[in-house]
Formats: structure tokens, sequence, C-alpha cells
């Protein structure tokens, strides 16, 4: 007879919820108990029946056969959101190492004792007439504000309030006259809740292209014949995604399940919420992290009581506990915001791949430029594959992409930031009141040197990425340490005009005033975007012509839409080239095709130049031709030979202390402890070297990187790491030890 057992954590606010206790499964109960399942058992001496949660099926117990007690029984609809939830806390500990109070404080909202607030709704009074007359009159006096308002009215008559105050910036002062005149009424939440009220845009659907078609088709099919599976959607901007999206989730929602849509917090703007509301209505929700503890848990409430059926919020909102979980959609796969930067550093498209797998729902990942590990899994067969080729609006067509090569300007007596292009290019927009964006890709710290004569950057010697300048006077490589000292010359050509990149976006905008000094310029940025709103406020002033040119950083470029821009420039594409990151490529490419994305949305047609010291490399070339296949190729033939992800499986342990000595020493002593296992393993060691800020807050970190392309055995060596420093607290109780795997 098979025996089977399971896995199973007693009570969640205990404190030690670190481990599991094995049961076993009586076969009555085989088909009921599964992962996420809520049972009963008897615990402790006396036997007493407590619930636990099922977070594994296993053939084998670690515990004496004897001994082992029975599961008592099954608690009735027992598969809830809640034990889902619990159940992938436990793999996110196991798979990203976390504790698991870690853990389930990712997965289950903070719960608050204080009153839900009130949700408001404001509803619009006027008649189509009236509405047009009063748009037009507030656009004639400049009421921005209220023009925005009217304008929304239009595709519909009800407005969250939240949405009206934190998306369209509209204060409490400009709604107050306007409640005050009879346009406008503030109605509370039970009606904003109520579907039947809430009417639908009357926006008319778009007539899906055949590309679209096909996706749609294949996906209603394998959904209707019970076939979950991942699919990526590889289109190029402004190809339609977004409409496919509405049409996936409605065949799920019309199944009488539930959707979470995933947008990078940045995307996550006014229209693109307002598509959602005008199409869904009030079964939609969105959190952000505007949103305070307390207003992201009422939202999930909302999910738990099926008030509402789709999600639309950044990475967090993977978490929500919906029970009858059909869809889950990432938009822009590629983009970095989807890792977790905190433990458990997790990626939401593995833990999204889990849940689905959990619930048994599909996912659906979409992008205009797929990350590696995706479009690798999707030439695997692992994933479906889908293409959208082309721009899905009439008459809109992708941007010619034009390389101006700075090294050349340079030669020419060209000292400005504009190519020659570029400034013509410029002229002849403004001349004609068409809009231009001027970005500049930096990332992070962009520390590293290059030659301004043959834009050449230096490089570490054995590991291929860029050396980051230390106090102007040394160079050194984060992946391995190596150090040499700031050359006077181009180790290349000789030539003594080398120096570290580090023009900033409010340099630029100077600079622009003085080339242009008619235009009107809007600058976005962090500085620009700290205060809540900023961000929705700049963008809503360029969409409204307030400025001629918008400046910024990778901010600008994330799936906006504004139908006069015909002009996008790249200021110095070679910014985020030279990132000490193996994939700093990559990230080039998906800004520079992101970019180009943005110009030539509309009838009007499009022109991109990108600025560049290195317009022969593949990441360029391929992002000018707009040619995903040939980046790729060329990208993973790197990632091969130099065996990073995902060609292989990348394993960062990070060990810091306050204390320089004992982290070294705690350092050295894993990294020998490990190497017999790492040598029979094959695994390739690099390391421990000092992080790439190797003190913040006066903590010190070192890095050991381990790379195999087999996970459970990397898996393996952190468990090793774990068991050798818990048995030694000499060595270890000053130092954290964390990991992440990419
Ligand atoms: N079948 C269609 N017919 C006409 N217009 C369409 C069709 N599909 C989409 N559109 C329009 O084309 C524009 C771009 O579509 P959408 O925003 O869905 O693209 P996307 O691929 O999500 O874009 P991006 O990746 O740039 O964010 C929108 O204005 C949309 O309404
Ligand atoms: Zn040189
Ligand atoms: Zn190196």
């Amino acid at each position: 007879m098979t025996e089977r057992y399971a896995r199973i954590i007693i009570d969640i606010s205990h404190e030690k919820v670190d481990r599991t206790f094995d049961y076993r499964i009586p076969e009555r109960l085989f088909e009921e108990v599964s992962v996420g399942s809520l049972v009963l058992i008897p615990f402790g001496k006396g036997n007493a029946m407590r619930k636990g949660y099922v977070v594994g099926i296993t053939p084998h117990a670690d515990y004496d056969r004897d001994k082992i007690k029975e599961i008592a029984g099954i608690v009735t609809d027992s598969v809830t959101a809640e034990s889902l939830l619990i159940s992938l806390a436990w793999w996110l500990k196991e798979q990203y190492g976390s504790t698991m109070n870690q853990a389930l404080k990712t997965v289950l909202p903070v719960k608050q004792k204080i009153k839900p607030k009130e949700k408001k709704v404001l509803r619009c009074l006027l008649q189509r007439e009236a509405l047009l007359e009063a748009w037009k009159e507030s656009e004639r006096k400049s009421y921005k504000a209220r023009s925005r308002l009217f304008l929304a009215f239009m595709d519909n008559p009800l407005i969250p309030y939240e949405i009206a105050v934190n998306q369209m910036n509209l204060s409490s002062a400009t709604l107050k006259p306007m409640i005050e005149k009879g346009f406008v009424s503030m109605e509370s939440e039970e009606i904003y809740r109520n579907p039947i009220k809430m009417k639908q845009s009357q926006v008319p659907r778009v007539l899906l292209n055949q590309e679209q078609q096909v996706i749609v088709d294949r996906f209603s099919k394998d959904y209707s014949e019970d076939l979950r599976q991942t699919y990526l959607i590889h289109g190029v901007t402004g190809s339609g995604k977004t409409e496919v999206y509405m049409e996936l989730i409605d065949t799920v929602i019309q199944d009488g399940k539930q959707v979470i849509l995933l947008i990078p917090e940045i995307a996550l703007t006014y229209q693109t919420v307002m598509r959602f509301y005008g199409r869904f209505g009030s079964r939609v929700s969105i959190i952000n992290s505007r949103l305070s503890a307390g207003e992201r848990y009422d939202q999930f409430e909302r999910a738990r009581n099926g008030d509402i059926d789709i999600m639309i919020g950044p990475r967090s909102a993977l978490f929500t506990p919906f029970a009858k979980l059909g869809l889950i959609l990432i938009d822009e796969e590629h983009e970095g915001a989807y890792k977790s930067e905190v433990v458990p550093r997790y990626h939401a498209r593995e833990v999204a791949e889990k849940r689905a797998s959990l619930q048994g729902a599909s996912l659906v990942l979409g992008s205009a430029t797929p990350s590696l590990e995706a479009y690798t899994k999707a030439l695997r067969g692992e994933y479906l594959l889908f293409l959208l080729t082309e721009r899905a609006k009439k008459d809109s067509r992708l941007a010619n992409v034009l390389v101006a090569d700075l090294r050349q300007e340079l030669k020419e007596g060209n000292k400005t930031i504009f190519s020659k292009n570029l400034k013509a290019m410029m002229e002849d927009r403004l001349e004609k009141k068409e809009q231009i964006m001027l970005f500049i890709n930096r990332r992070g710290y962009a520390n590293f040197v290059s030659c301004r004569s043959c834009g050449e950057a230096i490089r570490c010697p054995h590991c291929d990425v860029t050396l980051t300048l230390h106090n102007n006077k040394s160079l050194v490589c984060h992946y391995c340490g190596h150090t040499i000292p700031m050359p006077e010359k181009c180790p290349s050509c000789g030539s003594p005009y080398i120096a570290n990149f580090g023009v900033g976006t409010q340099k630029i905008e100077q600079m622009t005033k003085k080339m242009f000094p008619s235009a009107r310029t809007l600058r976005m940025d962090l500085d620009t975007t700290k205060k809540k709103g900023g961000h929705e406020e700049i963008l809503t002033a360029f969409s409204e012509g307030e400025a001629d040119i918008l400046i910024g950083t990778q901010m600008i470029v994330k799936g906006h839409d504004f139908p006069n821009v015909t002009l996008v420039g790249v200021l110095a594409a070679d910014l985020s080239l030279y990132t000490p990151d193996y994939r700093a490529a990559e990230r080039t490419f998906q800004l520079l095709t992101q970019a180009a994305g943005r110009a030539g949305r509309d009838q009007k047609p499009g022109d991109v130049v990108i600025q560049t010291y290195s317009p022969e490399h593949y990441a360029i070339t391929a992002a000018a031709n707009q040619d995903y296949p040939t980046f790729y190729n060329q990208e993973m033939v790197f990632r091969r030979m130099m065996k990073y992800p995902p060609a292989n499986v990348l394993l960062t342990v990070q060990f810091s202390s306050r204390n320089e000595k004992t982290l070294a020493a705690s350092a050295d002593a894993v990294t020998a402890y490990i190497s017999p296992m790492t040598e029979e393993e094959m695994v390739q060691t690099i390391g421990p070297a000092e992080a790439s800020v190797y003190k913040i807050n006066d903590i010190y970190r070192k890095i050991l990187y381990l790379k195999h392309e087999n996970y459970d055995i990397l898996i393996k060596i952190r468990d090793q790491i774990d068991g050798f420093s818990e048995n030694r607290p000499d060595l270890f109780d000053l130092v954290l030890i964390q990991y992440d795997f990419s």
C-alpha cells in the first residue's frame, strides 16, 4: 500500500512557525488533502485537536513511521485563500531562504483593528451636452484639474474619489465649488461597490486584429478544456497587449473566476487604471504603494469577500486572497521591479507560476522586450509563445531609429550633448509644435570610466563588467575585487580624454534651455517626483501640452502614451551599457526599445535618435533595428560563456557585519567549508569579495557568488551554509547571511 504524509504547520500565530510536523494521511482522505488544505490533527502529549495547514505532501516522512500520528479530519471548505497563501509562504521560505515569519508578512496583509475608511465615489450629474459645455468652459479658463475630471466623466459617470485625488490631482478645494454648483455629487462606497449602478464605459470595444485574435482564441480554447499553462506574449510597443489582456480577463471572470494583473508601479497611471474601470466597472480594485497598510487590508478584504474579481497592482498584488483564482497576468514581465529587494527576495514571475499551479490558474506574461529567462523558457517549449508584430492602432507604425556616433561628433568639434541630427530634428519638431522626449538612461551609480575618443569603457579582465571608480583614484571590480589605479590615458587608444560619466537630468535641462531658449521644458526624475502625485502631475502636464520637451530618466519611458510625441532622443545610450551588472546589455536593450516605443504612437510618424559612443554594440544595433531575436541570440552567447543566468543559476550569498574582521573570517570559513561540495559538484565560486557598496550605515558587506546549472544543487549548498553557521555561534553570532537566487 502506498503511504502518504503531509507536512503541516500548526499555528501561524505561534513563534515557532519555522518547522513543520509530519502526519500520515489516512487513505480515505487521499483525494481531499492537498497543499493548501486546512486539517485537524492531534497535537502534543494530550493529543488535543488543533488546526494545521498542509504545506507539502511526501511519500516519506521525516519521523519514525511507527510513532507518526494520523490526520483526524479535514476542516470543511478547507482550501481557503488564506490556507493557500500560507502554503505559498512556506514555499517562499524554502525557495528563497527566509524565516517563515518574514514569508508570512509578505503574503498576508497586516491585520488592523481600525474601522475601514469610508470609500467615496464622484458621480457626474450633468447630461452629455452640459458636460461638454462645462468641459469647454474649464478648458477656456485653464482649470486643468477640473477639465481632467470632466473629460474622464465623458467615459464614465462614476469616478472613485481616491482616483480623482491620487491620479488626477483634484483637491477638495477644486471639488467643493463643483459640488455646490450641482455638477458633481459625492456618494459613499455602498454605491461604489454595487456593480449594477456603476455604468460601464460607452467606449466601443476595438475589433481585435488577427494577431490579437489568435491569442484570445487559443487561450479560450485551452481554458475551456481545463488546460492551464504559461503564455508569453511578445508584442512590440503599442501592439495592443492591453486590449488582449482585457479579453482574457473577460473570459476568466465570465467563468466565475478571479484575476490578478501585475503592472509595474510606474506604469500604473490614471489612463491605464481608467481603461480597466471603463471596461470592468467596480469589479476592479487597485492597490499601489501609496495606500496605507489599512487601506491595502481593506482592498484585500474586498477580494476575500468576493466584492471584486480583478486586482490590479504592483508586485504585492500577487498575494491578493482570491480563493477562485483563474488567471494571473504580468505586464512588462521583464521589469526589474518584479524582483523583491527585501527578504524573501522572490521574483514575481516565479511566485506567480507557483501560485498558478497551486490554484489551477493560467499565467500570461507580456512584454515588448521579454526577459531572457522567460524567452528561454518559451523557446524550450515550457511557455507558449505568441507574437504581436505590428502596432495595433490604424496608421501607426514603429518609429524610424537613427544611431548617432558621439565619437564622430567629438572629432568634428561638436562638444554639446546634442548630435547634429538630433539638434536638427528638435528644431523641426519645435517648429511643427510636436513634442519631444529626451531620455537619459542612468541607473544607480554610473561611476564607470570611459574614453571619449574611442568609446571604450574600462573593464575587469576577469569578469567582463566595467570597473567602478572609487574616490576618483582607483577602479574596482564589484564582482571579483580586482583593483587598479585610475589610469591617466585610455588603455585602448592612449587618448587623455577619459572620465566618468555623470551627467544628470538637471544639467541636461540647463543645456537644453541654453540651446533652445524658447522651448518649454519639463523634467521628471527622482527629485521632481518625490512629492505625492508628482509623477502623475508631470505626465499630465506634458500630455496636456504644457511643455514641448520632457526630460527624464527611465521613468519617462514606461508604457506612456503621448500621441503628440514624434521625437525621442536617447542622449547617451552607453550609460546603462557599462554598469557593473551582467544584465547591463539586456537592460540597455530594453530601455532603448521602450524609449523608441514612445515615438509616433498616433498617425504622425515618429523618429528616434540614439546617441552613443558604442554604435557597434549589439544591444544598440539590435534596439535600433527593433530586432529582439538577434539581441537574444548574441546575449545568450555571452551568458553561456560567462555562466550567467539564465544559462546558469546564480546564488549570491551576502555576509554583513559591523565588525570587518569577523566578517572576513566568517566569509572565508564558509567558503572553505563548502569547498569540498562545490568542487565535487563543479560549482563555480567567485569571491568572497567586497560588495559594490562595501560599507552602508557602518555595516560591512561581502559577497560570494556560486554558479551552477542546477538550482537544487545550489539549494543544497545554501542549506549546508545554514547548518554550518548555526553550529558555529562563535563565528556567526554577529554576522547576517542572506541569499539571493537569480
Ligand atoms: N485591434 C485594435 N484596433 C484598433 N486599435 C487598437 C487595437 N488594439 C489596440 N488598439 C489601440 O492601440 C493603442 C495601443 O494599444 P495597447 O495600449 O493595448 O498596446 P500595448 O501593447 O499594451 O502598448 P505598450 O507596450 O506600448 O504599452 C491603444 O490606443 C489601443 O486602444
Ligand atoms: Zn580610447
Ligand atoms: Zn572582476
